[in-house]
């Protein structure tokens, strides 16, 4: 009983025509055997089966679909084997009976580079592209949108607007106005998907193919449980938990659609089902109070107080509890009950109360059939979908509510963040080899674009023609800050409030705040990058976690907030300086600072909104909006001129340091990235500071103040193992993986003279930076140049940067002096560690750094972002040193007990 088809469907005949509101509860009952996903499809349906799946796409160019990839050495994602499929399944569609969900995938931009440095690096790190793992999928972006089923001729449009039909508009091998091919398919769900099927072929030129929808449900529940980190959540009390699942432990699991108990993926069994679910709310409800809309019905509710129509415990007990049972006087004992006693009509009761009354009997009746079904197979997990549910979080609270008082506290309600696209994904993955099924957690990124609570969590409006089309038209522009201005408008909110605690109690409010679809479901847009890995280096992948700061308590996620809205206007002065100050950049700038305070708005309404958020996604959060905006490096001239001043004065620094002896030379060396750590311009303090003086003046000022003990000063451990103590000489490291971060003296003057050091002592280099820019952090594609520049006045340098095939020729004019080391060249390389943000989390690094971390026994993180925001407390499997100045009041206070300006250095040998 391991396939759909051959089970008996326990729910009844109306479930299938309202799937959206009815409610169907399903798990798997018996461990059977693997089955092939082919052996789980349905069959063909008999309007496509004329058509051969793999010949759907006829009319496309494969070798000219690849041209986005020509270089080897561009996206690496993109492969070609499979791409006839990757390319048909661009889009699937679900289309309820309310609702369209439509799921697209868009490809990657191609953003390569600096090749001759990858392919050094890849050379020498041993990574060919014959090692590269043959993913069936390209990398690029899933999309999420929804329209409204009455509106369907918009989603057409939507479609036609960005050729989703055609395999995408990315898809360059053939043109927008070619007419449309009669064999095109595109997966669909839903009941729609047979209703519209004419509307389809006649405006787009497609055949739906039909997807059995339990099946999709069950695929995407997977899909987005084992590759989502933060999908599941609960919901106590007007709480949102986010719970992570781990995905080997994911199965079984109960799926309740309002969705499927799974054991194993593609084996599920519909284990029951029940005609009184959100069709019999919104239908008796509209019967009861003349609502005209589902959602206005259940914004009713939150004014409502059930007291007036059920009978409670306390009603039967004389306003007492009946404590041999453990119910409280508030519990319900009989929805409606009181109604039958009452000498009432029905307009004599209020249509608040009656709606409430009615959502919490369908509520806890869906909690309890859910429970006793979970119950009876042994599972402990409940996860609710569904059109009756979508993110309302007073839905949420009241079902999890009954499932906790029904399992005494025993299983646990959940709910998923893309609970609305389950179907959707679910068709999407039903292309064949679409490889989707091997995508891992750690190669998905979310992200949150201005347009994500527009094409996702909202329901779609009339298309804004393209959101992808970043051509910077002032109408463009324009319409999109005013969109953006709308989807942000404060929803009105119910007053904060708790659910009833004894019993199915009444609440005196209703615990959480009744929103709207639209802002509720905030789901970004889903980046597949297949070339992304977990850092080996990290002691325990599992439990690591790289934000030190817990934004989940109000106060830092306030104060942090706080601290990026003041810092806004700097920002946009400087982006827009980046530009030109032209009239484009200065529109630009503002529609950047509008989005990137509606995110911070959103925030604070709802901190949950996105997923579980660390600091480091708030700032990566910054950097994305500016890069939407077509900000692409705001701080590039700062950083061009703080390198080149700092170049201009590195030789005199290493004649300095190559006059003193080993040990006094270690201890300045590190007090020189210290010191040089505070060029920071995501800093209000730092900022404050360049003011009042020269780079080299502040430079030398914090040279001047930098004494030991620092704050955290784990120095004489680092020393002696680099040094070793007395006549006892330890062998060098092998390899030392420098994590630098900022341009100018923190890298010129910091980092590299450590990275000369090593390279001196026989350790090899690997300097790893940024792949996109991030404030004035120095990136993997300028260090190259750097080096090169620095190599001219150190053969150190010059040779290690040349072993590492660093330099092109034209790059050193060479030195003519005697070499300063005539012992085996150690090389220097870059690699970019796969981030766009200041800070790093080390689950997801560029398959460059986890290759290069293979050899290293090393790792040095340098800088506020990367080794106090995140991973002052991860733990490494080789020796690491954190280092960073505290250029923030609050962070030296909570983090170290100590004062702006004071610096860290710790060291922790391998654990
Ligand atoms: C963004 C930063 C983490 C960058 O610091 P860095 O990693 O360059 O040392 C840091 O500047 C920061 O936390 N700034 C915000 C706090 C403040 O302005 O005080
Ligand atoms: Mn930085």
């Amino acid at each position: 009983m391991a396939g759909l088809r051959e089970d008996p469907v326990l729910g009844i005949d109306g479930i299938k025509r309202e799937k959206e509101l009815g409610t169907e509860v399903n798990t798997k009952a018996e461990d059977k055997g693997a089955e092939s996903e082919r052996d789980m499809a349905p069959p063909p349906h008999p309007s496509t089966t004329s058509i051969h799946r793999s010949g759907s796409r006829p009319q496309l160019d494969l070798s000219k679909a690849a041209i986005q990839g020509n270089s080897e050495e561009r996206d690496p994602t993109i492969l070609l084997p499979n791409q006839s499929d990757d390319i048909s399944s661009h889009l699937s569609l679900d289309i309820g009976g309310s609702l369209i969900k439509l799921v697209y995938f868009s490809r990657h931009e191609q953003y390569s580079i600096d090749d001759e440095r990858k392919k050094s690096v890849k050379e020498r790190l041993g990574i060919s592209n014959g090692n590269r793992r043959n993913y069936p999928i390209l990398g690029g972006r899933l999309h999420f949108v929804k329209f409204e089923t009455h509106k369907i001729n918009e989603c057409l449009d939507f479609i036609y607007s960005k050729q989703l039909h055609r395999g995408g508009i990315d898809s360059q091998s053939w043109l927008p106005d070619a007419p449309p091919n009669e064999n095109s398919i595109i997966k669909a769900t839903g009941g729609g998907a047979y209703k519209y099927t004419d509307l389809f072929k006649q405006r787009l030129g497609v055949t739906l193919d039909k997807e059995d929808e339990m099946d999709c449900l069950v695929a995407g529940a997977n899909f987005l449980l084992k590759a989502i980190r933060h999908e599941a959540f609960t919901h106590m009390e007007g709480q949102k938990k986010f719970v992570q699942i781990d995905p080997n432990e994911l199965f079984p699991y109960l799926l309740v659609n309002i969705g499927s108990g799974v054991d194993g993926d593609g084996q599920f069994q519909r284990i029951s089902g029940t005609n009184v679910g959100g069709g019999t709310y919104w239908g008796l409800g509209r019967l009861l109070t003349k609502c005209k809309s589902f959602d206005e019905l259940l914004e009713l509710s939150q004014r409502g107080d059930n007291r007036t129509i059920d009978m409670l415990v306390g009603d039967i007990y004389g306003g007492m509890d009946y404590s041999k049972i453990g119910l409280s006087a508030s519990t319900i004992a009989s929805s409606f009950g009181k109604a039958i006693s009452e000498n009432k009509e029905l307009d004599d009761y209020r249509p608040e109360d009656i709606s409430l009354s009615l959502l919490r009997m369908i509520s806890y009746n869906i909690g309890q059939i859910a429970y006793l079904n979970a119950l009876r197979f042994g599972l402990k997990r409940i996860f609710f979908g569904g059109f009756f549910i979508r993110g309302h979080a007073y839905t949420m609270d009241t079902i999890s509510f009954a499932v906790q008082f029904w399992s005494q506290g025993e299983a646990q309600a959940m709910f998923l963040r893309h609970e609305g696209f389950l179907g959707a994904l679910g068709a999407f993955m039903s292309y064949e080899k679409h490889g989707l099924d091997d995508l891992m957690v750690h190669q998905l990124v979310e992200r949150f674009p201005m347009g994500a609570p527009y094409t996702g969590g909202n329901i779609h409006g009339p298309p804004l023609g393209d959101l992808n089309e970043k051509a910077s038209t002032i109408s463009w522009m324009e319409k999109f800050v005013q969109k953006g201005t709308e989807i942000i408008a404060p929803v009105p909110m119910a007053p904060h409030g708790t659910t009833g605690l004894g019993g199915f109690e009444v609440p005196s409010s209703k615990g959480g705040t009744l929103r709207s679809d639209a802002s509720t479901l905030n789901i970004g847009v889903l980046h597949l990058v297949p070339t992304l890995e977990v850092f080996p280096l990290l002691a325990d992948a599992k439990t690591y976690e790289p934000n030190t700061i817990d934004l989940t308590d109000p106060s830092e996620l306030e104060y942090w907030i706080t601290v990026l809205s003041e810092h806004l206007p700097n920002l946009v002065d400087i982006a827009v300086a980046s530009e030109g100050g032209t009239d484009d950049a200065k529109r630009r700038g503002d529609a950047f600072a509008h989005a990137f305070s509606a995110h911070l708005a959103r925030l604070i309404e709802d901190p949950a909104a996105y997923g579980k958020l660390g600091l480091a996604n708030l700032l990566e959060l910054r950097e994305d909006c500016l890069r939407e905006f077509q900000f692409v490096d705001a701080y590039r001239s700062i950083k061009q001129r703080e390198n080149e001043a700092s170049l201009a004065v590195l030789s005199d620094l290493l004649t300095e340091l190559d006059g003193m002896s080993e040990e006094v030379r270690l201890v300045t060396l590190i007090e020189g990235v210290l010191a040089a750590n505070i060029f920071d311009w995501g800093s209000r303090a730092c900022v404050d500071l360049y003011h009042k003086g020269t780079i080299i003046e502040i430079y030398r000022m914090s040279r001047d103040k930098m004494q030991r003990p620092w704050r955290v000063d784990d120095f004489d451990v680092f020393k002696e193992r680099m040094l070793g103590s007395g006549d006892k000489k330890p062998p060098p490291h092998k390899r030392a993986l420098l994590f630098v971060d900022n341009s100018g003296a923190d890298v010129v003057l910091g980092m590299l003279p450590l990275a000369r050091e090593l390279l001196r002592r026989g350790t090899e280099v690997v300097l790893v930076a940024n792949s996109l820019p991030a404030l004035n952090d120095i990136t993997a594609m300028e260090l190259p140049a750097i080096v090169a520049e620095a190599a001219k006045h150190c053969d150190i340098l010059r040779s290690a940067a040349e072993a590492g095939g660093l330099l092109v020729d034209a790059m050193v004019s060479g030195l003519d002096g005697p070499k300063e080391n005539s012992s085996p060249v150690v090389p220097l390389m870059v690699v970019e560690n796969g981030c766009g943000g200041p800070c790093i989390d080390l689950r997801q690094v560029s398959s460059e750094l986890a290759a290069a971390a293979k050899d290293a026994d090393l790792i040095i993180l340098e800088g506020m972002g990367r080794s106090l925001h995140t991973n002052f407390n991860a733990r490494f499997k080789c020796d690491a040193l954190k280092l960073a100045m505290v250029k923030n009041h609050r962070l030296a206070k909570n983090l170290i007990n100590g004062n702006i300006y004071d610096c860290v250095c710790r060291y922790e040998p391998a654990s």
